[in-house]
């Protein structure tokens, strides 16, 4: 097991990454106020997952209420959130209770809001089994439901105590899925890690195979990357904003084609790359430089082309984007491979060039 530190003084977290970490109570124990825990978890990963990580903490002298809520980014809304209320307060969960998410992004983001809001707060343990929530959706304290406008408009910055990364989860993820985490393990590269970026370019084969050297290394890699931004600049004041590449157009996709049709990270996918065209178009990167970020992004077997929504449709989607101030789409781009900028500083046609030049029928 290796370990990382989420620097955010006395509310400072570790992020433990290795195998045969579910069934570990002792690792989680330290960090519960009482012996009683919620699992929220979905229909996929309980069976596979939720009766490990019980035993375990019952075995240690934990109560455990298991709350299962189906599966689907289409689910990461208020009526499932209502769920969880409902679950909770109908088993008298206190406020020293701990919620613990087992699952992806979506069961992370949804179980994480649960904690920031019910009795206004109870603390939360993440333990993620999607490789793109190793690397991501489980560290930072981004938490959230989407709206039928936009991804994630609800939501409050609300840190978990522990991250508990189990590397063995990733052994039962499906393939499509696991290149969907592979999409925010390149965004890191891309942002602030040209020499992560080069290795990218030479390991993405052994990360297809899920060679588990290579895929810890990207993990511990993609969450150092991610603690460091997380820890400058936690409520997204300025810095983290670089986090978002990718996710100004990611977003519309998703809410423009219906949450679940493509998945998070596929939509991050094409919208980096349409990042990086934008990048080249306000002249920073080279043709050559957007074709790495092309080829890497086809080699992790993700889209590199955004489906034909219309532009005036993706002009409305964006135009609800989080980042937007006074009126304007503020872009996260390139200036070269391993360093963001954002800026709203672009001229509208050059956006609709990009999307209009990237695009596929679906
Ligand atoms: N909070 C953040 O900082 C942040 C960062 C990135 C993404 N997100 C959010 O995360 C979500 C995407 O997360 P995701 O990609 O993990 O999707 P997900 O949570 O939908 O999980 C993907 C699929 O894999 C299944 N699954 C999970 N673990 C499994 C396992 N070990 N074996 C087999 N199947 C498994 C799930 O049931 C689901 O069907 C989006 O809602 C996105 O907005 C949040
Ligand atoms: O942690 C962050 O900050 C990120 O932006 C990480 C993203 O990968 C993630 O998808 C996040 O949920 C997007 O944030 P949002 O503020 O645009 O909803
Ligand atoms: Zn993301």
């Amino acid at each position: 097991m290796q370990t990382l530190t989420v620097d955010l003084g006395a509310r400072s977290y570790p992020i433990h990454v290795g195998a045969g970490l579910i069934g570990r109570a002792e690792l989680i124990l330290p960090h519960l106020p009482m012996p009683r825990v919620a699992i929220v978890t979905n229909s996929t990963v309980g069976p596979l997952y939720l009766d490990t990580l019980r035993a375990a903490l019952e075995d240690a002298g934990v109560s455990v209420l298991p709350i299962v809520v189906p599966d689907g980014e289409q689910y990461k809304n208020a009526e499932t959130l209502g769920h969880i209320y409902d679950a909770l307060l109908a088993a008298r969960m206190e406020r020293k209770g701990t919620l613990i998410a087992l699952g992806g992004g979506v069961i992370g983001d949804l179980t994480g809001f649960a904690a920031a809001t019910y009795l206004r707060g109870v603390p939360f343990i993440q333990v993620p089994t999607t490789l793109l929530a190793q690397v991501d959706s489980s560290v930072g304290g981004k938490t959230g439901i989407n709206h039928p406008l936009g991804k994630n408009m609800i939501g409050a910055f609300y840190q978990p105590r522990l991250v508990l990364a189990d590397t063995d989860t990733l052994d039962t993820l499906p393939d499509r899925e696991l290149s969907a985490g592979l999409a925010e393990v390149i965004k890191y590269g891309l942002i602030r890690d040209a020499a992560f970026f080069a290795w990218l370019e030479e390991n993405m084969e052994r990360l297809l195979a899920r060679d588990g050297e290579a895929l810890t290394f990207a993990i511990l890699r993609s969450c150092r990357n991610k603690a460091e931004v997380v820890a400058a600049d936690e409520r997204e004041g300025g810095l983290r904003a670089i986090l978002n590449l990718g996710h100004t157009f990611g977003h519309a996709i998703e809410a423009g084609l219906g949450y679940g049709v493509w998945l998070h990270g596929e939509a991050v996918a094409a919208g980096m790359v349409l990042a990086a065209d934008l990048s080249r178009r306000l002249g920073w990167l080279t043709v050559a430089e957007v074709e790495r970020v092309r080829r890497l992004v086809r080699r992790a077997r993700l889209p590199d082309r955004a489906p034909d929504l219309g532009l005036p449709r993706y002009q409305a989607l964006m135009g609800l984007d989080k980042k937007v101030e006074g009126g304007r789409v503020r872009f996260v781009l390139l200036k070269r491979l391993g360093e963001a900028v954002v800026t709203a500083d672009v001229p509208e046609a050059l956006a609709a060039a990009t999307i209009e030049e990237n695009v596929a029928s679906v």
